[in-house]
């Protein structure tokens, strides 16, 4: 399978576990199945509300010896309502207390929007904090200083657009090593891969399948289907493979990480093994002629009348 490496030269594979709305009950077992099936990366974030089963899991299968710590690569993310600078290290503290870890190897700001401490989901403009209360640099300056406390490997941050990378670029010596974005044949932001790619920052596509779980809320009418996409779908026919796969193994060809959500043991694995899979110059050509700038995750739940966040991806 294919790594990314950061800077410092720590590696991490491309395929990795997603647990966003992988639901209590069923997340610890689905972390178990991945690790004993070859998974040496998982993606958690506070606010899926399943880190300490996520913990748990990882407790018994670290506690086996049959798989390392040292050997897995986790990543969590600070929500949205901790950017406050002396929130940013208590909200780490909690991540790795439920998912019974002494490090992250990495760490994101989930979302480039500040909420009031009190606040889990806006539902008025008074739920977020301006820029100079929570100004960015300073909860991006807190980020750095976990890292050199050690509580973290490596920081990024997720769903930042160029504009906004650029911003906090300007104003840090260290900028971030990755940046965790929706990618996929419909969504294939060519231009910020190119931006990260100079930049050294990697890149990890989030919703690789087009997030079929999400809560009818979350959805736009008649949205397209990225698994039943006929074009995916006669490439997975002529590899005897699954459309998630191809999808999958779309993301590791163009040298992103990947971060399928399963808690189905089948499908868990099968994602897994699209790293077997060798698609052709034709069938990347035919998938690259997908894009059509959609977005599965808009970010709309974050809007409220009035509030400055509207365009969080500034495009
Ligand atoms: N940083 C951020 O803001 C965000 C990060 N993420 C991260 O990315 C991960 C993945 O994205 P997510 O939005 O969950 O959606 P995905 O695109 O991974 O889709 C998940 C859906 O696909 C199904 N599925 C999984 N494998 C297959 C397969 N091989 N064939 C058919 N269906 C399949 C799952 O069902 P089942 O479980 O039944 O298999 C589930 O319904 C998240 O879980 C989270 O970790 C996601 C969104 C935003
Ligand atoms: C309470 C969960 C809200 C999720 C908002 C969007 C984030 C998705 C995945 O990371």
């Amino acid at each position: 399978m294919n790594k990314l490496k950061f800077r410092n030269g720590d590696e991490v594979d491309a395929i990795g576990l997603g647990t966003w709305k992988s639901e209590k009950g069923k997340v610890g077992e689905a972390v178990k199945i991945a690790l004993n099936s070859g998974y040496r990366h998982i993606d958690c974030a506070s606010t899926y509300g399943n880190e300490a089963e996520v913990g748990e899991a990882f407790s018994e299968i670290f506690s086996e010896r049959k798989v390392k710590r040292e050997d897995v690569h986790i990543t969590s993310k600070l929500w949205n309502n901790a950017h406050k600078k002396e929130d940013v290290i208590p909200a780490l503290k909690q991540s790795l207390k439920d998912l019974q870890l002494d490090y992250l190897d990495l760490y994101l700001i989930h979302w480039p929007v500040a909420f009031k401490p009190s606040v889990a989901a806006p539902k008025s403009d008074d739920d977020y904090l301006s820029l100079q209360e929570a100004p960015i640099i300073e909860t991006w300056n807190m980020m750095l200083e976990a890292k050199k406390q050690g509580l973290v490997k490596h920081v990024g941050v997720s769903n930042f657009s160029i504009k906004k990378l650029k911003i906090l670029m300007g104003e840090t010596e260290e900028v971030p090593e990755m940046n965790q974005v929706e990618l996929h044949p419909y969504l294939q932001q060519n231009e910020l891969l190119k931006f990260c790619k100079e930049n050294r920052i990697n890149v990890t596509a989030f919703s690789p399948l087009g997030s079929g779980d999400r809560p009818d809320g979350m959805k736009a009418d008649n949205e397209p289907s990225l698994l039943e996409n006929e074009v995916i779908t006669k490439i997975a026919k002529k590899h005897n493979a699954s459309a998630g796969q191809i999808l999958i193994k779309w993301s590791e060809y163009r040298g992103t990480g990947v971060i399928p959500k399963s808690t189905n043991e089948g499908r868990i694995k099968e994602n897994l093994e699209s790293a077997n899979i060798k698609l052709d110059e034709n069938d990347l050509k035919e998938i690259a002629d997908l894009d059509r700038h959609f977005r599965y995750v808009t970010g709309e739940f974050f809007v409220t009348e009035g509030n400055s966040y509207e365009n969080i991806y500034d495009d």
